[in-house]
């Protein structure tokens, strides 16, 4: 959620002025800008003027050749990716220039629904490389709110840590791990970095391997030669050879399958990959940057991820804390997205009563920032005055449990516990609700056998009835003293 960007912006080059036409009712104002040109010099002065987020443009025009204007488009600024239209015959001419840079290609003619996601991912993929991730570890974040870009907040030990590892980190041409759970920030740290890096001015493109079902996933990464596949009509150029000398984000890297990890271990090591169906290796310049919610050293024990991998992956970790380990960083976050949401949907705040603070500050948040996001929004919504008091609240949260169903005994029943923090889990969005409850209760398994055996890791295994390995690398994963 980018809290102050303004609406996404397309640049249509195309001497077919019905094209030109039609973009623009399919991407209506105000959620859209669509700048249109009908020769390549008129799309160079648009591009200057205002910087789009991506450009869609044809190959075959009257006056100039696509592909020269596409690399005059890639020196002006190589990060907005371009995406080419193009006629049945000249579909290899557009497929061999996605090596030289092009994201994507659209063979004329085309329905609204098949290029209307590709433009979303390509605005999507250009904002992530552009739009700046602020990081800002001193009271400045609270005053202002409407300057361009993320803020990345932090003012705990844990988070000024994670500042300074993507400042040391950043410029070194290494692979990075990112580590933590949902919502906690994952992405825009992988920008930070890509944004501090030495390639921060080349292409950046991320890929969501949970998204995606295997062999597409594959092609995706690696590409794939024409008939490889039933369906292959067209060969692909997949990221690996479109990012060279760029950053590909891997966003839920622990999810991939045992094929994909072994691909992606022989690029990681050769420098150099195959497309499907082709024996012809192709040498790749891409720095990683990959990310997960996943307990890496449990799915390493369990053998659905690879050591090798995970070694390679690894050249440098940042592990994220959880939002509830981040002490004042709460109050303070929920200050700063309150002044910002207010001003964006126009709702007069003034301030946060004390209990509401309190009640915020005793969430759990299993979502975590995405999560205390969503509460405030929801919250101005119903806010019915400047002062947030707890009534404005989403139901139940940060509510003392008390007032919760009893099990006749004066005791809540801990399976009640279980259900409402489900509850939370899905109104979060979280897409690893399995996990994320299987933390809290093992956190609390964990502690209270770690607790009853004076911290003895062999005794607190054997009554747990896990190996020392496996409770040590719980330990460390969920962040637990032993
Ligand atoms: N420290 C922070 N300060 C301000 N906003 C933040 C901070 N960390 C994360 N956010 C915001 O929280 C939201 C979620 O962050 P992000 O998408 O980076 O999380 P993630 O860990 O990648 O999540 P997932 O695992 O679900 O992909 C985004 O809107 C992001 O801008």
């Amino acid at each position: 959620m980018q809290l102050n960007a303004p609406a996404p912006s397309l640049l249509v080059v195309d001497d077919d002025p019905l094209i030109l036409q039609v973009m623009k009712l399919c991407l209506p104002e105000p959620d859209y800008r669509v700048y249109t040109a009908e020769n390549a010099a008129d799309g160079q002065s648009l591009f200057a003027k205002h910087a789009p987020d991506a450009v869609l443009l044809d190959i075959q025009m009257a006056r100039q050749s696509g592909l020269a204007a596409l690399q005059e488009f890639r020196e002006l600024d190589p990060r907005v990716p371009v995406i080419l239209m193009t006629g049945h015959g000249t579909a290899e001419i557009a497929i061999s220039a996605m090596s030289g840079g092009a994201f994507e290609y659209i063979t004329k003619p085309f329905e609204p629904d098949d290029i209307l996601p590709l433009i979303d991912s390509a605005i999507e993929t250009s904002r992530m490389a552009r739009l700046p991730a602020v990081l800002l570890s001193d009271n400045r974040v609270t005053n202002n709110t409407d300057a361009a870009g993320d803020r990345v907040l932090g003012q705990c030990p844990a988070v000024v840590e994670v500042f300074r590892s993507i400042g040391r980190v950043a410029s070194q041409d290494v692979a990075v791990l990112v580590l933590g759970e949902t919502g906690t920030g994952k992405e825009v740290v992988a920008r930070a970095i890509y944004q501090h890096s030495k390639r921060h001015d080349q292409v950046f493109h991320a890929i969501n391997c949970a998204a995606i079902p295997e062999n597409l996933l594959e092609s995706e990464l690696f590409g794939h030669e024409k008939g490889s596949f039933t369906g292959a009509d067209q060969r692909r150029i997949g990221k690996f050879e479109t990012c060279n000398g760029g950053t590909l984000f891997l966003d839920e890297i622990g999810d991939m399958t045992p094929l994909m990890q072994s691909k992606m271990l022989r690029v990681l090591q050769e420098k150099e990959f195959e497309r499907v169906g082709s024996s012809r290796s192709i040498k790749t310049d891409v720095r990683i940057i990959a990310a997960t919610n996943r307990d890496l050293d449990a799915a390493m024990a369990d053998g659905s991820f690879r050591s090798d991998l995970f070694y390679r992956l690894n050249e440098y970790t940042i592990r994220l804390p959880a939002l509830r380990d981040r002490g004042d960083d709460v109050p303070m976050m929920t200050d700063y997205f309150f002044r910002t949401f207010a001003n964006q949907l126009g709702k007069d705040f003034r301030s946060i009563a004390p209990e509401t603070m309190r009640r915020l500050t005793s969430h759990t948040w299993p979502g975590n920032v995405r999560e205390l996001q969503g509460v405030v929004k929801q919250t101005l919504l119903k806010a019915s005055g400047p002062l947030i008091v707890p009534a404005f609240l989403p139901i139940g949260l940060g509510e003392s449990k008390s007032g919760v169903d009893l099990d006749g005994q004066g005791r809540q029943s801990w399976t009640d516990d279980l259900s409402l923090e489900l509850a939370r889990l899905l109104e979060s969005g979280s897409h690893c609700i399995s996990d994320e409850m299987h933390n809290q209760v093992d956190r609390v398994l964990l502690q209270g056998v770690l607790k009853a055996t004076g911290n003895n890791i062999s005794e607190a295994a054997a009554r747990l009835g896990i190996s020392r390995p496996t409770l040590r690398n719980r330990i460390r994963y969920l962040g637990l003293q032993s």
